[in-house]
């Protein structure tokens, strides 16, 4: 059994949905289908979560909410059109049910938001089980309530409970008829709805294919592969057969979007294999994340990611390393103020902090910077904005003494200095902070290298 999601992307107009009607239709094992909410169908196109997001906000600022409202049924409206269904009646229903929940109590705004950023799955599986009963293939939508899932936390990244698991393991798939089910969102034990974060589609189909023991988990996207580097920075990049999950795991945090960097740890807690592959193009091959594979000695560097938006707390004090409760007292002021770190290389008498900027507002900023000086009083303390984290992934990272020298001796060639280098012991990585205005041209260096290697061994 093969549990499949269709991503925004794959969902967006008409055509898109007809495509993946037809992909489930070639392989009965595609038995249950996850959809994320209609994407972009052009550049500069808006995707339907995003207007959902702005329609919860006009709401919460009572503004008139006509034209988004507008927009957003439109879209639904227009795919149930191409399918020859009752497209007006399909958007009046949808519209009443946006006013039903708009007219429901929350315990905050938080969860109002949520609550309508989920709907743009909520009613793209409605309408999605209808056109694939419409084309002739028994279809149902089923909530991820129905389905045992229940998740806590905050409303908008919140976490699935692990007795899920235990009720999923108990549903009885229908053997005639292929589930929809809406991703991105669930509900917690209160009954209010909470969304993963963002591109969380991925996560629930991650999750169920965990939960029911499929023996893949397809995921249909718009590329026809992942690339050793984000296509919109390496024209016509070389695909990536293979990944094994920690590969897809540094990748994904570090910047390669088409998976989301949470979704890979159901799929390995529960053996399952990922296929990434193209709606457009569904007999090509596409990219298989599996446990292990077979390093290729000659092909050591598999991808190359960068994010931006990072920025660094340097922490100099003398004998740091010996005093064992000055970095327990750091983690203290990062705890209060629930800022996660992502990464922390350290010295004998420096630390640094890599965090995400979104989570360092500069309120926090201020407090956390007030609150470490007064409990370790450091000889300096300096934060570094601007940061993209460059990352170089490969299993074969480890096997050859002279690649980290080659990296940096890449980077070198393009006179990029990076401020920070960081490397783990499991070496699948080597990380490079660099400042934002340079991360494009370290992609391409390294890219270049990685290419080099590729072309030696063939
Ligand atoms: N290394 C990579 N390989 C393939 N695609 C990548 C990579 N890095 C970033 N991307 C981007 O990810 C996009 C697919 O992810 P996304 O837009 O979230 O798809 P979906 O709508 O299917 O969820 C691609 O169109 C591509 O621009
Ligand atoms: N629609 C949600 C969830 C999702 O996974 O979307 P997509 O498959 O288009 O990345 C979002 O935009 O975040």
């Amino acid at each position: 059994m093969k549990v499949v999601k269709f991503g925004g992307s794959s969902l967006a107009n008409g055509p898109q949905v007809a495509k993946a009607v037809e992909i489930m239709r070639a392989d009965p094992r595609r038995r249950v289908m996850v959809v994320s909410a209609p994407g972009k169908r052009f550049g500069g196109d808006a995707k339907v979560t995003d207007l959902l997001g702005e329609l919860a906000a006009a709401i919460l600022a009572g503004l008139d909410t006509a034209s988004l409202l507008g927009q957003i049924l439109g879209r639904y409206r227009s795919i149930a059109d191409y399918f020859d269904l009752a497209g007006e009646t399909i958007a009046d229903h949808f519209r009443t049910h946006l006013r039903t929940l708009q007219e429901s109590d929350y315990p905050n705004s938080e969860y109002l938001l949520a609550a309508f950023l989920a709907q743009g799955e909520w009613m793209n599986a409605h309408l999605i089980a209808a056109v694939l009963q419409h084309e002739g293939l028994p279809a149902r939508w089923v909530s991820p309530q129905d389905l045992g899932m229940v998740v806590a936390g905050p409303p908008r990244l919140a976490q699935l409970l692990p007795d899920s698991y235990d009720r999923l393991a108990n549903f009885s798939l229908p053997a005639d008829e292929i589930l929809v089910v809406p991703g991105f969102f669930a509900y917690d034990a209160q009954g209010h709805i909470a969304t993963f974060a963002r591109g969380g589609s991925d996560i629930t189909g991650s999750i169920l294919a965990r939960g029911l023991h499929a023996d893949l988990y397809e995921n249909f996207t718009d590329v026809s592969a992942i690339y050793a580097a984000d296509p919109q920075i390496i024209a016509h990049p070389r695909a990536i057969n293979t990944l094994t999950y920690r590969e897809m795991r540094e990748l994904s945090c570090a910047g390669f979007s088409v998976f989301n960097d949470e979704a890979i740890v159901p799929a390995i807690q529960g053996d399952v294999r990922i296929n990434v592959k193209n709606t457009n193009d569904p007999e090509a091959p596409g990219t298989l994340i599996a446990p292990t594979k077979e390093v290729n000695h000659h092909h050591l560097i598999t991808g190359i990611a960068a994010s931006n938006g990072h920025i660094a707390l340097y922490i100099h004090r003398y004998l740091l390393n010996r005093e064992v409760r000055f970095p327990l007292q750091i983690l203290q002021v990062l705890a209060k103020y629930h800022v996660s770190y992502e990464q922390m290389p350290a010295g004998v008498d420096d630390l640094t902090i890599i965090f995400s900027q979104k989570q360092v507002i500069p309120a926090v900023q201020t407090a956390m910077t007030r609150e470490i000086r007064a409990a370790v009083q450091p000889d300096v303390l300096r934060w570094i904005p601007n940061l993209a984290m460059v990352v170089v992934v490969g299993e074969g990272l480890a096997h050859r003494t002279d690649l980290v020298a080659q990296i940096l001796t890449q980077l070198a060639t393009v006179e990029i200095a990076p401020v920070i280098i960081s490397q783990g012991a499991a070496r699948i990585n080597l990380t490079m902070g660099v400042d934002t205005t340079q991360a494009a041209a370290a992609i391409q260096a390294l890219y270049a290298l990685s290419a080099e290697d590729y072309n030696n061994a063939q």
